[in-house]
């Protein structure tokens, strides 16, 4: 299995902040503001549950890649860190997720 992991991509993607728009994908999504890395990240998940639906495991694979990328640079632009989303999903291991839901039914 490859070394590379999302912390890498997430280094990778934080320092496009300072590239030029001309030379760095990254760059123009942080030009062209949250909206539109919003409508890509939406994008890419929609791509990605029409290739899971159509049973296209390469299709999926390629499609979960753009998905994480583009989830990595929403983060970068509202400024949240991949460890504050590793941080919350660490704190969920603590229970399952049935009784997470079952929790949230109470709390109403
Ligand atoms: N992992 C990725 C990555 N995954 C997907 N993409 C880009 O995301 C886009 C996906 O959008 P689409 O499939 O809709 O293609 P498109 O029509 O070209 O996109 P738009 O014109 O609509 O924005 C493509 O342009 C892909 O190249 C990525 N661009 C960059 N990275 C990583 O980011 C690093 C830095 O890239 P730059 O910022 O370009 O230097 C790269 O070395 C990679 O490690």
């Amino acid at each position: 299995m490859s070394g590379f992991s999302l912390a890498d991509l997430a280094r990778i993607i934080s320092s496009k902040r300072g590239a030029e728009a001309a030379q760095s994908y990254t760059k123009t999504l942080f030009e062209a503001g949250t909206p539109r890395i919003a409508k890509k990240f939406g994008e890419e998940a929609v791509e990605s549950v029409i290739a899971a639906m159509q049973g296209d495991r390469r299709a999926l694979t390629s499609e979960a890649a753009d998905v994480l990328y583009h989830l990595l640079v929403l983060l970068e632009d509202a400024g949240v860190t991949l460890d504050d989303v590793l941080a919350e999903l660490e704190r969920r291991t603590s229970q399952s997720g049935l009784a997470e839901k079952a929790s949230r039914g109470e709390s109403k």
